[in-house]
């Protein structure tokens, strides 16, 4: 199985599946020196916990991160950190009617006809479980980034729209409700509509949106791995991403180019950032934003049309401890990775002149 690897210099490989004993990682390329507070990480793996308020999956998992290497006395020492998170609460059995059956739209069918021999149990290695991993290694690298600032929220709940900018938000507002979003009052709702959402054994999707300050200019190899295509490959790497847009994205089509345009400043700052931040694929020093869209889970507690590995039709109806929504544990996990596409880049832009 290819395709466990993410970033060129700064590079995180992960392993394990949902009801394995364990699943974990390699982070190599860390320079040495980076001062590692790891309360900051066990902070970050809190966020993302399943289990952590009463609108997402109930399973239990204290998501302790286990360093088995590279960091010495507080600091990296350059060497790979390796690193264990067990699995201590699966429950196999939810998934012993799904052994030979397909759940529709997850990854079943497509990791069956992939491979012939599938962990069926909690959806094996496709579980978003692997991305407790990536909120580890994120971790790591945003105290490589310091002063660079990276901040997601939740902006959408099925039709319920957050319908202010990112500018005139108060983003101390975002930890103080279970959905992330930095707007109480909508967050209220968000809330209320996930839980009759779930309570109707359905799920429903989200908008997480991104905002990254204090970037330096510079960051972001052209032509194939331009800044933005990266941001792109590693929110699409998420499980249940549907969409990514940046700058003014799909909005920027209606638009004509005076209108469009940024203007500079005489700093080379821009009087408006419809470029979200980027240019040819290189960072300009404004605020990089970003927005990623999340389908309805998978899983729904409702009875509906499926095949089996035989190719029968059957019907299935899903069981166990799963999100309704996956967006207020996903906003962790948009910045874990967004500060993996930060960290490779910081390092190879120390490449690019004398
Ligand atoms: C934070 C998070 C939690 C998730 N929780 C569940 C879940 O409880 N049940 C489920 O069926 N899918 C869940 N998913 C989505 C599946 O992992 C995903 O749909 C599946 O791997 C198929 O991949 P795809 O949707 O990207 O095609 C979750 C995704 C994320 C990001
Ligand atoms: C375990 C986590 O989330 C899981 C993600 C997930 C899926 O299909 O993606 C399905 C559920 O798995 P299980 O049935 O084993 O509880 C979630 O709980 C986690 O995020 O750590």
């Amino acid at each position: 199985m290819a395709g466990n690897i993410f970033g060129t210099l700064f590079r995180l490989t992960t392993f394990g599946e949902s009801h394995g004993e364990a699943i974990g990682g390699v982070i190599d390329g860390c320079p040495a020196g980076v001062e590692i507070d790891l309360e900051e990480i066990q902070k970050e793996m809190a966020r993302r916990k399943p289990g952590q308020s009463s609108i997402v999956t109930q399973r239990k998992e204290s998501d302790t991160v286990k360093i088995l290497s590279g960091i010495f006395e507080g600091r990296t020492t350059g060497t790979p950190i390796g690193f264990v998170i067990e699995n201590d609460n699966q429950k196999s059995k939810d998934y012993s009617h799904i052994k030979d059956v397909y759940r529709p739209s997850h990854a079943d069918y497509t990791y069956d006809q992939k491979y012939g021999n599938r962990d069926y149990r909690g959806g094996g290695r496709s579980s978003a479980r692997e991305t407790a991993c990536r909120v580890a290694a994120g971790a790591i690298a945003k105290q490589l980034l310091k002063d660079i600032k990276i901040t997601a929220f939740t902006s959408a709940v099925g039709k319920l729209k957050l319908e202010k900018k990112y500018s005139e938000l108060d983003f101390n507002e975002i930890e103080k409700n279970a959905v992330r979003c930095p707007d109480g009052a909508t967050a209220e709702k968000m809330e209320t509509y996930i839980k009759e959402i779930r309570s109707q054994g359905d799920t429903v999707g989200g908008v997480v949106e991104c905002v990254i300050t204090n970037v330096p200019a510079g960051l972001g190899e052209p032509v194939f791995d331009k800044l933005h295509a990266k941001l792109g490959q590693a929110m699409l790497s998420i499980n249940a991403v549907k969409g990514f847009e940046y700058g003014s994205g799909f909005e920027g089509a209606e638009k004509k180019g005076s209108e469009h345009n940024d203007l500079f400043n005489e700093d080379g700052s821009t009087r408006t950032n419809y470029s979200g931040g980027i240019q040819g694929g290189i960072s300009n020093g404004m605020d990089i934003y970003f927005k990623v869209a999340f389908k309805p889970v998978a899983t729904i507690m409702q009875k509906q049309d499926t095949i089996n590995s035989g190719g029968e039709k059957v019907e299935m109806q899903g069981k166990g401890r799963h999100d309704p929504c996956v967006v207020p544990r996903a906003v962790p996990i948009v910045e874990a990775m967004a500060a993996l596409v930060l960290a490779d880049f910081y390092l190879l832009n120390k490449t690019s002149k004398i």
